[in-house]
């Protein structure tokens, strides 16, 4: 043979090996079988109400010893440091233990719900209202989006995410940059094929840009909506209950937003102002079944109850010092379709 016959023999064996050993591109990577098979487990979710079967949280610790009861700010009645960065919107310094006992109760409500829970790993430094898991990233179809915190103490979150979620082997679709701004509080998804992102001072609408370039190749349709005044999330004042049920606070809420879950066939609970506001910032561990905090008013509970939903109420007062709520709390790697 000469060299020429037996360099293109080696490259036909070559072709053909590849050929035969070559992967393709279907099953798509957000299918379950591939992620359990590479991922170990089928990381994500298209939902805010299926049986929930894993999420991320991290229990509030020494970061909070940031707080300097010295550093006042009388006029609007907050605790902070614009030089540091950190801020306690509270009259009063933050109970770390009181916080700590709270977010246990909250673990357990959830590993009583057969839920695995996970923690932030790592050192968090100052980085106060790192207990508000929710914020750093964004969990969508087969992974996460590593968001970009519009507050100066919250930069330095998605490293520490971004670690565990490596370590986890939760694939990580998307690190938003360039001039992004976004938390996840102010992202939901409506149902398996729509989701809105809440814009405001912590989000803008680049960052719903990028994040809708994810979602776009999933075949997601994003909602981009302005959120009022200086609301930061958007759950504040919005949780899916259930497929087609929402509870709402109308009043943090576009009346156009108002109107796209009119088209989207989402039936409303509305809260009321004599009702305790931080029960919009609940979770949903299954279809109509909620953890909520302690403070709902018999009005409301009344008319969860109307509709079917059950719940189990938390002592959470503590927690809500530092601006955040339950769903603030946590963010679900995996949940049920539904
Ligand atoms: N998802 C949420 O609404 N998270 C609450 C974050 C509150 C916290 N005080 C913050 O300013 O970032």
């Amino acid at each position: 043979m000469t060299d020429e016959a037996s360099q293109s023999s080696a490259h036909w064996i070559y072709n053909q090996t590849v050929k035969m050993f070559a992967a393709g591109a279907t099953p798509e990577f957000e299918e379950a079988d591939e992620l359990e098979k590479y991922w170990g487990r089928a990381w994500g979710i298209d939902n805010d109400v299926g049986r929930m079967r894993a999420v991320l949280v991290h229990r509030p610790g020494d970061e909070l010893k940031v707080v300097d009861p010295k550093k006042r700010i009388p006029e609007i009645g907050s605790y902070g440091d614009i030089k540091e960065g950190w801020y306690f919107q509270s009259d009063r310094v933050p109970p770390l233990a009181e916080m700590q006992a709270q977010h246990d109760g909250l673990t357990a409500a959830l590993r009583a719900e057969g839920v695995d829970v996970f923690e932030i790993e790592g050192d968090h430094g100052k980085r106060l209202k790192s207990c508000y898991a929710r914020d750093p990233l964004i969990m969508v179809k087969g992974g996460a989006i590593v968001c970009r915190m519009g507050a100066r103490i919250r930069r330095g979150e998605e490293l520490a995410v971004t670690r565990t979620l490596a370590k986890l082997g939760v694939p990580i679709l998307r690190t938003l940059s360039g001039s992004a701004l976004m938390e996840g509080g102010s992202f939901a998804w409506i149902d398996d094929k729509t989701a809105v992102i809440g814009c405001g001072v912590r989000v803008n609408h680049e960052g719903a840009a990028q994040v809708g370039e994810v979602l776009k190749r999933q075949g997601v349709e994003l909602i981009v909506t302005d959120l009022v005044g200086y609301d930061i999330h958007i759950d504040g004042s919005f949780l899916m209950v259930d497929k087609g049920l929402a509870l709402v606070n109308p009043a943090g809420l576009s009346y156009a937003f108002l109107q796209d879950l009119k088209r989207l066939k989402v039936e409303t609970i509305e809260i009321e102002p004599s009702d305790y506001g931080w029960v919009v910032n609940s979770l949903a561990v299954a279809p109509r079944k909620l953890l909520i905090p302690e403070g709902g008013s018999n009005r409301l509970l009344d008319q969860l109850a109307k509709k079917g939903i059950e719940w189990k109420a938390l002592p959470y007062d503590a927690m809500h010092l530092n601006g955040g709520g339950i769903h603030c709390s946590t963010t679900p790697l995996i949940r049920d379709r539904v």
